[in-house]
C-alpha cells in the first residue's frame, strides 16, 4: 500500500492545479486518472470546441472589414479545421500533460479510483488489477462532470451525440439536431453550422443562454437564424426514432407538434457531477454530499475534514478557469493544514474560492461572442441588492467602428447603488471575450465608480465602452 500526503482523484485542469500547489507546499502527491491527464477540458470540451469555432470567427471578422474582405474568396476548409482540432487535442494523446505532471513532482497513477474508507483510495488499473493508496492528510475528489441525458423515449435506441462526439467527430454530418439552448448547444450549433451541417436547435426554454442577460441569448439566436440555423425555443422533445433517413425528433412547441429528421442528434442538456462508482458510501456519504463544501472546497460533516471536492464535481461554477482557481486555493489550504495551520477560508483569502459566489467570468464563443461576469440585473435584484443597470450600443464606440464597419454589439453594467460598485457586466459582440477581464477586475476589486473614471481605456479600442457605460450611469 503506497502512502502519500495527498491523493487527488481526477487529472483534469482542477486536479492538476490542486496537485501542483500541494507539491509546491511541500507535500507528496499521487494523482489518479482514469482516462487522459488534462481531463474533459483538453480533449472533449473547451479546447476542441474552441478549435472548431475559431476559424469561423476569423473568417467572419475578415469578411466584415473592407480591404480584407476582398481577399477572402473561399469558404472554410472543413478538413483543415478538423485537422487543426486534432492538433489542439494532441491527437488525443496525453503524453505531454503526463510529462508536465511528472516535472511538477506529482506521481501519476493510471486507473479508476474509488474511496475505500477514510483516507483510503482503491485504484483499478488499465489491466484490471487493483492497488491501494492511503492519504496521510487529504483526498481531493476532482472527477468533473458527465453529460446529463434526459429520459426521452427512443433516444437511447436511436443513438445520439453528447459533447464528446460533438467535439471529436471525424466528419461533418450532413445535418444535426441540437437539443438544448445552453452554452454547449449554442457553441456546437455554430461550429457544425460553420463547417457545413444543416443545423436545427430545439431549446426548451423561452430563450437561449438563459443564465445570461436576456439580450445575450436574443442576439445569439438572431445571429444563428440569420446564418441559416433553424432555432426553435419553447420546444419540448417528445420522442426520437431511428430510421433509414437518420434520426427523427418529434417535439411540441406553442404552434403544435412537429418532426425534424437529421443525420445526428446532439444532446446538450447540461451536466451532472461525476460521482458514479466513487465509493462515497464507504465513508458514509452520498453523491449530494460533494456539493456541500466550504469555501476551501472541504466537504462538510466529514470527521477530521480530510475530504475535498473541487471543480465541476462540486457544481459551484462549472468552467475550467474556476475549477483551476478552486484548485489553487485547495492545494494551498491542504498544504497549510498539513503543516498544522488552520487555513481558515476567510473571504478573499488565498484559501477561499470566494469569487465562485458572484464573480464568475464566462465567455461563450459564438458569433457574436457573449462575455459576462458577476450578477445579471435580475440575479442581483433576487439577491436583494438595490441596483441600477445601464446599457450601451457597442457599435457607437469608435474602436468598434474600426474593428469592423457596422459592428453590432451591446454592453450592460449592473451597479450596486448602495456601495456604488459594479456587480455585473455583460458584453455581446465580435471579439468581446478579450474585454471581460477588465470587468472581472472591477467586480472582484469592488472598485468604486468614482475611481473607475480614472481607469482610462485606450483610444480607439472597443474598451472605450467602459467610459460610455460610466457616462450613461452618470457621475
Ligand atoms: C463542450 C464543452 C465545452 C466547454 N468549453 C469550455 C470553455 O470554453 N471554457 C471553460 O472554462 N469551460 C468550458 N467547459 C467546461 C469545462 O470543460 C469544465 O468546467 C472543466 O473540464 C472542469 O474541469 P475538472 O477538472 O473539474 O473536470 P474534468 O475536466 O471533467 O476532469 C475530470 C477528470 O477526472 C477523471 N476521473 C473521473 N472519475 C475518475 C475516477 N473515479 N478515477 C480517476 N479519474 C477519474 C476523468 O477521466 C477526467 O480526466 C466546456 C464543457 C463542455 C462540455
Ligand atoms: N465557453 C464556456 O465557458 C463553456 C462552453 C461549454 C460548456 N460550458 C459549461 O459546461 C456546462 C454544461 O453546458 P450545457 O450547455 O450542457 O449546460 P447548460 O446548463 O448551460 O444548458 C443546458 C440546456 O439544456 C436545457 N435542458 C435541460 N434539461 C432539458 C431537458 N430535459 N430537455 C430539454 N432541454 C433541457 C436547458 O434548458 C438549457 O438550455 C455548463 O456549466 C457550461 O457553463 C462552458
Amino acid at each position: 500500500m503506497a502512502e502519500y500526503d495527498l491523493v487527488v482523484v481526477g487529472g483534469g485542469p482542477t486536479g492538476e492545479n490542486v496537485a501542483d500547489r500541494a507539491v509546491s507546499g511541500g507535500l507528496s502527491v499521487a494523482l489518479v486518472e482514469a482516462e487522459r491527464v488534462g481531463g474533459e477540458c483538453s480533449y472533449w470540451a473547451c479546447m476542441p470546441s474552441k478549435a472548431l469555432l475559431r476559424p469561423a470567427a476569423v473568417l467572419a471578422q475578415a469578411r466584415a472589414v473592407p480591404g480584407a474582405a476582398e481577399a477572402v474568396t473561399g469558404s472554410l476548409d472543413a478538413a483543415a479545421v478538423l485537422a487543426r482540432r486534432d492538433e489542439v487535442v494532441s491527437g488525443f494523446d496525453d503524453a505531454g500533460q503526463a510529462e508536465w505532471l511528472s516535472g511538477a513532482g506529482v506521481s501519476l497513477v493510471r486507473g479508476r479510483a474509488r474511496l475505500a474508507g477514510p483516507r483510503g483510495v482503491e485504484v483499478t488499473g488499465p489491466d484490471g488489477g487493483t492497488s491501494e493508496l492511503t492519504a496521510r492528510h487529504a483526498v481531493a475528489v476532482c472527477t468533473g462532470s458527465v453529460p446529463f441525458v434526459p429520459g426521452v423515449p427512443g433516444l437511447a435506441e436511436a443513438g445520439f451525440w453528447t459533447s464528446r462526439e460533438g467535439t471529436a467527430a471525424k466528419e461533418v454530418p450532413e445535418s444535426l439536431v441540437v437539443i438544448g439552448g445552453g452554452v454547449v448547444a449554442c457553441e456546437l450549433a455554430w461550429a457544425w453550422h460553420s463547417l457545413g451541417a444543416r443545423v436545427h436547435m430545439l431549446a426548451r426554454g423561452g430563450r437561449l443562454l438563459s443564465g445570461n442577460e436576456p439580450f445575450a441569448g436574443e442576439r445569439v439566436a438572431e445571429a444563428l437564424r440569420a446564418a441559416g440555423v433553424e432555432v426553435r425555443t419553447g420546444a419540448d422533445v417528445v420522442e426520437v426514432a431511428g430510421g433509414a433517413d437518420g434520426r427523427t425528433v418529434r417535439f411540441r412547441d406553442g404552434s403544435g407538434e412537429h418532426r425534424v429528421t437529421a443525420a445526428e442528434v446532439l444532446v446538450a442538456t447540461g451536466r451532472r457531477p461525476a460521482t458514479d462508482g466513487l465509493g462515497l458510501e464507504t465513508v458514509g456519504l452520498d453523491a449530494a454530499a460533494l456539493a456541500d463544501v466550504d469555501d476551501s472546497c472541504r466537504v462538510r460533516g466529514v470527521e477530521e475534514g480530510w475530504l475535498y471536492a473541487v471543480g465541476d464535481v462540486n457544481g459551484r461554477a462549472n468552467v475550467t478557469h474556476m475549477g483551476k482557481y478552486q484548485g489553487r486555493a485547495v492545494g494551498d489550504a491542504i498544504a497549510a493544514r498539513a503543516r498544522g495551520g488552520e487555513a481558515a477560508p476567510e473571504p478573499w483569502s488565498r484559501w477561499a474560492a470566494t469569487a465562485d459566489h458572484h464573480a464568475v467570468p464566462q465567455v461563450v464563443f459564438t458569433e457574436p461572442e457573449v462575455a459576462a461576469v458577476g450578477r445579471t440585473e435580475e440575479a442581483a435584484r433576487e439577491a436583494g441588492l438595490r441596483v441600477r443597470a445601464v446599457e450601451y450600443d457597442l457599435g457607437w464606440v469608435a474602436g468598434a467602428g474600426l474593428f469592423a464597419p457596422g459592428y453590432a454589439g451591446r454592453a450592460k453594467m449592473v451597479v450596486d447603488e448602495d456601495r456604488r460598485v459594479v456587480v455585473g457586466c455583460t458584453l455581446v459582440g465580435p471579439g468581446v471575450g478579450e474585454l471581460v477581464h477588465a470587468a472581472t477586475v472591477a467586480v472582484v476589486g469592488e472598485v468604486p465608480l468614482e475611481r473607475l473614471w480614472h481607469a482610462v481605456p485606450a483610444f480607439p479600442t472597443v474598451s472605450e465602452v467602459w467610459l460610455r457605460l460610466l457616462e450613461a450611469y452618470g457621475r
